[in-house]
């Protein structure tokens, strides 16, 4: 057996999702800003003579279309290397929630694979790798340091401090959210962008309140539409006064409680889990 690396791929919290109508090319421009959370997967690679990725508790897909696995074939080929590792993912972010879990995956064997081959896992070809496994992929090559992205949500454009912020992490029953039926939805109905600036100003200040205030996600009303557990765990949260404010992860389906303190965010995941609901209290890396 050969070198072993373990990467930690950790969630993410959009803290400002600004998505602007379709472009002619398909996808939508998007203003992001991404925070590392504490909840993560773990991702083990180590040298071995027969490639191979296992992941548990259960593989989300099959092999082929696994991220983590996809990353790792096209660092192969970027980097003219034959793919001699195997893959071990310990997965606990849950799929389709707006987390992130298998863009950072994807990102972790790309951090991971850089550290065995002696590469730059910020350079233009490992970036490049990224970017073209999906527009998640580029923010996660830091490990989940807070960033704005331009371009696709894709474009890494100024990192910032980020104060502690605590949430709960709450998703109802039924089925996720597929990124792509949430921004077809959006198209049905687009929404403004909310503005950016009190954000970029309360990051500044390293004010946790005003943060929490000036968070905002313009992908909110079309998750609602096309998944009915994002609705849900709006009105749940609506009624638990240990929450400051509710944001959208992501396309959904899982929504962030952004509230006051650990205890707080404890206490609404612990409220959210009794009556059978995943839900995990995190705070930003
Ligand atoms: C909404 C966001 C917010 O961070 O994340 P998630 O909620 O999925 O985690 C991202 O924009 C998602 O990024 P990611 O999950 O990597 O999606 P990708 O694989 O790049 O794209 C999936 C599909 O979403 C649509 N898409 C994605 C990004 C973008 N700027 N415009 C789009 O229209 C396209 O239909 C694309 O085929
Ligand atoms: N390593 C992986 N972990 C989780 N999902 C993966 C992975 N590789 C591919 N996928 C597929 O990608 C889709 C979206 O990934 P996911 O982690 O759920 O991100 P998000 O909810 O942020 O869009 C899932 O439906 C799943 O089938």
């Amino acid at each position: 057996m050969g070198r072993l690396i373990r990467v930690t791929a950790p969630a993410k919290v959009n803290l400002y999702l600004g998505v602007s109508p379709r472009t002619e090319r398909g996808k939508h421009l998007a203003t992001s800003l991404m925070a590392g959370l504490s909840l993560h997967d773990t991702v083990t690679i180590q040298e071995t003579k027969e490639p191979s990725l296992t992941c548990t508790p259960d593989a989300p897909c099959p092999q082929a279309q696994n991220l983590a696995w996809r990353a790792a074939e096209a660092m192969a080929e970027t980097f003219r290397r034959r793919l001699k590792v195997s893959i071990v993912l310990d997965k606990r972010i849950p799929s389709e929630a707006g987390l992130g879990g298998g863009s950072s995956d994807a990102a972790a064997v790309i951090r991971g694979l850089c550290t065995l081959w002696g590469k730059d896992p910020l350079g233009p070809d490992a970036q490049e790798v990224a970017r073209s496994l999906g527009a998640d992929v580029p923010f996660f090559l830091t490990g989940g340091e807070t960033l704005l992205l331009g371009g696709y949500g894709d474009v890494p454009e100024r990192s910032f401090e980020c104060p502690e912020l605590a949430m709960a992490l709450v998703r109802a029953p039924g089925p996720g959210a597929p990124t792509k039926e949430c921004y077809r939805a959006f198209d049905e109905e687009p929404r403004q962008a909310a503005p950016l600036e009190p954000l970029v100003s309360a990051l500044e200040a390293l004010d946790a309140p005003a943060v929490i205030a000036a968070t905002a996600n313009n992908l909110t009303e079309a998750a609602e539409r096309c998944c009915p557990a994002v609705g849900e765990a709006f009105a749940w949260l609506a009624t638990q006064p240990r929450v400051v404010k509710p944001l959208l992860c992501g396309s959904g389906s899982c929504v962030a409680a952004l509230c006051a303190c650990d205890e707080d965010a404890a206490a609404v995941a612990a409220a959210a889990r009794s009556q059978g609901w995943w839900s995990e209290a995190v705070r930003t890396l």
